[in-house]
């Protein structure tokens, strides 16, 4: 998290702020009510970051009510403070001119849009959500675009592209009023496409508010934020706000799960656009389906075929047949929005833009022994990423830990999950934030010791603190048959211990460990690359999740 507010926000605004009266906003936004007039040149909903001129969103929280924050957002610039009944003497008692309404969450989005010029105005968006998959999924939108001649943005976990200067992501989607800032800076930087990621959260809390996708695409859906949304059944309905008809113009569903199958007939339902993509040979029926998936080099090539006879073929650099799924739906994401399977073939054949790296996603360090570095960090995507290593000989050895502070149920089934795939598990930390790291290792150990139990499984099972040592384990451990497999952190360059951020890249950590046991990594310029930097651009893209 960037320790200046203020000056991260910045990064967010368009070169030339708006002029908007708040009279204008009321007419556009009917909730509000106004009182004095003002010009405001921004929105913000953190007094910390608030920029002159801004109009300050005053919200009701889970910890604090933000109009207490009025007197601090007034000494930052604040022009005018919209809030609630419950807000509202804290922000009169600035002088500043108040705007006011019932519900301060379900206005954002549209208040950010009228500010920003959004609503008839920016980028086509290309959203995706999903449990696993959306960061892969936009960089392959990302690339795909580009390759058709698309100008693009990029808004996800692992960093913001906005033009030239690389923007450092702190969430995975946004506040909405950052949003609509970005897509204004993407506008009048003539970007004309964005591929971003939609979070739970941000559906829940009405980030996305205001915005209209030209595709949604959704990924899967597996046990992971529980203790955000309590059930499965209340967190497939975050998922399913972003496939309403106001919030889609265009959707691509991924039916291999049956949240997916659940999802893709609810819009069906509402009569909008919807295509089905079935990624894996078990029969499932759908619009677009992948088939003749081959091994090529570390990743796979395949076709996308329709009932019509329609085909496209493609090649996927990065491992796991998940990555073939996420591929196969950045490509269905592209038709549905009207690129010609002709167009988007030639793209593919000339420029191959799904061998694009993703930082820390299968991101390979090393090849004898190969280690691996992965984002998985919940059950599912840990299961698909140790088989996606498998080798032909040689064990596994996977290295990882759980978060604190965040779905605690999601651990013993994590360790279970490790123990039952792998040949050796180290358990380690990962970001512990609050909790006392020993309980958290307990709580997976738990699992995987079970499992080891219960299938009278060979899998040794070890703890390793802290994860540097862990990560030596490791390789200390492997021979040159074997695979490393360190899961959870993926690109994150901090470890959160007790609020202090840490230095810590399991990238380099394992690097380092492969050169101090002889062994040889591959040069780091082989290596993933943000988009950023990829496009020639300064700056690194870091995030604490
Ligand atoms: C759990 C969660 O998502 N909380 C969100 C929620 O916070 P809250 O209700 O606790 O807010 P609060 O602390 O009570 O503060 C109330 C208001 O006062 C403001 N404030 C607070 C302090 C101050 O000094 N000045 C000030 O203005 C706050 O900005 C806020 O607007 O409302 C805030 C305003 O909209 C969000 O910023 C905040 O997201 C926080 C930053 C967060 O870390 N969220 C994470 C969990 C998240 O959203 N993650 C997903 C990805 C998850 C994944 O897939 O792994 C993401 O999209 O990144
Ligand atoms: N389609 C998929 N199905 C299952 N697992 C996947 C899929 N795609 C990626 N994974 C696994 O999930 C991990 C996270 O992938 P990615 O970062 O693309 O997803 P994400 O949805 O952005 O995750 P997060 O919301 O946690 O940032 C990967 O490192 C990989 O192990």
């Amino acid at each position: 998290m960037p320790t200046d507010l203020s000056t991260a926000e910045r990064a967010f605004r368009p070169v030339h702020p708006p002029r908007v009266r708040l009279s204008d906003i009321a007419r556009a936004v009917p909730a509000l009510s106004v009182t004095d007039d003002a010009v405001v040149s921004g929105v913000c909903l953190d007094s910390r970051a608030v920029q002159a001129g801004d109009l300050y969103i005053g919200l009701p929280g889970a910890r604090a009510h933000g109009a207490t924050f009025s007197d601090a957002a007034a000494a930052a610039g604040a022009a005018a403070i919209l809030t609630d009944d419950e807000g509202l003497a804290a922000a009169a008692a600035t002088g500043l001119p108040v705007v006011s309404t019932t519900s301060v969450r379900a206005v954002i989005g549209d208040v950010s849009a009228c500010v920003f010029g959004t609503q008839s105005d920016a980028p086509a968006l290309f959203g995706v959500t999903g449990t696993n998959g959306k960061t892969t999924t936009t960089y392959f939108l990302r690339s795909l675009l580009n390759a058709l001649g698309r100008s693009t943005g990029l808004i996800g976990t692992i960093e913001i592209v906005a033009g030239q200067t690389p923007i450092p992501s702190v969430l995975t989607t946004p506040e909405a009023t950052q949003l609509h800032a970005l897509l204004a800076r993407m506008r009048d930087g003539g970007i004309d496409a964005t591929a971003m990621e939609v979070s739970s959260h941000a559906l829940d809390y009405g980030r996305v508010a205001g915005l209209r996708y030209a595709v949604a695409g959704f990924t899967q859906l597996t046990q992971d934020h529980l203790d955000l949304h309590g059930t499965m059944e209340e967190y497939f309905a975050s998922k399913a706000r972003l496939f309403e008809p106001e919030t889609s113009r265009a959707a691509v569903v991924t039916v291999d799960d049956a949240w997916g199958r659940l999802l893709a007939a609810r819009r069906r339902e509402t009569g909008s656009h919807v295509l089905t993509l079935a990624t894996r040979d078990d029969g499932a029926e759908a619009d677009w389906t992948v088939t003749d998936v081959a091994a090529h080099g570390l990743g796979h090539e395949f076709t996308l075929r329709n009932a019509t006879g329609d085909a496209v073929s493609a090649r996927v650099g990065l491992p796991g047949d998940f990555n073939v799924s996420n591929a196969a739906l950045a490509l269905t994401m592209i038709l549905a929005s009207g690129i010609g399977v002709a167009a988007l073939q030639q793209a593919l054949d000339e420029q191959d833009p799904l061998s694009v790296a993703v930082p820390g996603r299968m991101q390979v360090i090393s090849h004898r022994p190969a280690a691996v570095v992965d984002f998985a960090h919940n059950a599912d995507a840990l299961q698909r990423a140790i088989a996606a290593v498998r080798p032909a000989s040689g064990r596994v050895i996977t290295v990882f830990g759980a978060t604190g502070d965040r779905d605690a149920t999601k651990r013993p089934v994590m360790g279970a999950v490790a123990a039952e795939c792998s040949d050796v598990v180290i358990i380690t930390d990962d970001d512990p934030h609050s909790e006392d790291p020993a309980a958290i290792r307990s709580d997976v150990l738990a699992g995987a010791r079970q499992a080891v139990t219960d299938q009278s499984l060979t899998t040794a099972v070890i703890e390793a603190s802290p994860r540097a040592a862990a990560i030596r384990h490791a390789v200390q451990l492997a021979t040159e048959e074997d695979t490393i497999l360190v899961a959870g952190r993926g690109h994150e360059t901090v470890q959160d211990v007790a609020g202090v951020d840490h230095a810590l890249d399991d990238r380099t950590e394992l690097s380092a460990a492969l050169v101090a046991a002889g062994f040889t990594p591959i040069a780091s310029n082989e290596t993933s690359t943000t988009a950023s930097e990829a496009d020639g651009q300064r700056g690194e893209g870091v995030k604490s999740s």
